[in-house]
């Protein structure tokens, strides 16, 4: 039985990069981005905006023309260039069972290049792929029907029913760092670190704040990518940590009222100034 730690705003502060005099767009972090699809466009905006907003050197989008097209309106600061990348964020916004065979190899090239990784929504079923520190960000019925393709039978309901404990379990079982998405969100590492964070509105129950959440995640990641390759470790904090500022920047846009999910990404500077002690 893990004893779940309970994240704060202490715990965040120290896991957000802030640029210094000598960071270059380089050095701070590039995050790949394999998501959206013709059928779900807005994810790719949503995690793309969330990305920047959060704080990254450089985010490379990788996608079909039109979502490409969309991406760059929104965000002229998005290449769409292949090269190297510090960090990916694959699936989000796709259907896993209209991917082509070109999808699938992009998405698993990223998922076993060694570098970090966010797998989420349609690239959940590839995780196995995995060779570098990879954090899987489902909500409970993703999670039920990835662990009924290995053979566990498990419904939605009874994730529900014990979210910590169906976390720990996945972790273990798929040798990833899982957070599990709900109210309350669980952070579980195949070798025992547990943590919960509460932060947030249930307002967060709209479309689209996964796909937010996706790209906070994965800007963390690119930015801590150095010190991820020698202390995999870090891995649950920075998940921690994006899901608490996901939930700061939502009770912002909030301001007790309902939110979109665009408007959790544009909370999110204004979010991070104030935990960084900068606003
Ligand atoms: N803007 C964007 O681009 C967005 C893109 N998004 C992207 O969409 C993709 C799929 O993500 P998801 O979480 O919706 O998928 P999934 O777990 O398969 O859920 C399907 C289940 O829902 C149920 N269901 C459906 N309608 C229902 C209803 N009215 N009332 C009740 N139940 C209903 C349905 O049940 P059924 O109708 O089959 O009985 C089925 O069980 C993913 O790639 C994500 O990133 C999202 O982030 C949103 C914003
Ligand atoms: N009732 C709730 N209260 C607070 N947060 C919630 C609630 N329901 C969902 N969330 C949060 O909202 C986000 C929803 O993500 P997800 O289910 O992937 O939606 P989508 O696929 O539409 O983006 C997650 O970060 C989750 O933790």
């Amino acid at each position: 039985m893990s004893a779940w730690l309970e994240w704060t705003d202490t715990d965040a502060r120290s896991w957000i990069a802030v640029p210094g005099p000598h960071d270059d767009k380089y050095s701070r972090g590039v995050l790949g981005v394999i998501t959206g699809s013709v059928e779900y466009p807005g994810a790719a905006i949503l995690g793309v905006e969330a990305a920047h907003r959060t704080g990254v050197g450089m985010v490379r989008y990788v996608g079909p023309r039109f979502v490409r097209s969309l991406v760059l309106a929104r965000r002229p600061e998005v290449v769409t260039q292949p090269g190297r990348v510090q960090a990916w964020l694959v699936g989000s916004g796709m259907d896993a069972a209209r991917r082509s065979f070109v999808l699938v190899g992009e998405l698993t090239r990223a998922i076993s290049s060694g570098e970090p990784v966010v797998v989420d929504a349609a690239a959940l079923d590839l995780v196995a792929a995995h060779t570098g520190p990879t954090i899987i960000t489902p909500h409970y019925r993703e999670l039920a029907s990835l662990l009924a393709k290995r053979e566990i039978d498990v419904s939605a309901a009874d994730i529900a029913a014990d979210p910590s404990g169906w976390a720990v379990r996945a972790a273990i079982e798929l040798d990833v760092v899982v957070l599990l998405k709900g109210a309350s969100t669980f952070v579980a590492d195949p070798v025992g670190q547990a943590i919960v964070v509460r932060a947030g509105t249930n307002e967060l129950a709209t479309a689209g704040t996964g796909d937010v959440l996706g790209g906070i995640l994965g800007s963390l990641l690119a930015t801590h990518a150095s010190e991820l390759r020698t202390d995999i470790s870090l891995l649950a904090p920075l998940a921690a940590t994006a899901a608490l500022l996901h939930g700061r920047a939502a009770e912002r846009a909030s301001g007790g009222g309902p939110i979109a999910a665009l408007d959790v990404a544009e909370a999110l500077p204004a979010a991070i100034a104030t935990l960084t002690g900068r606003a």
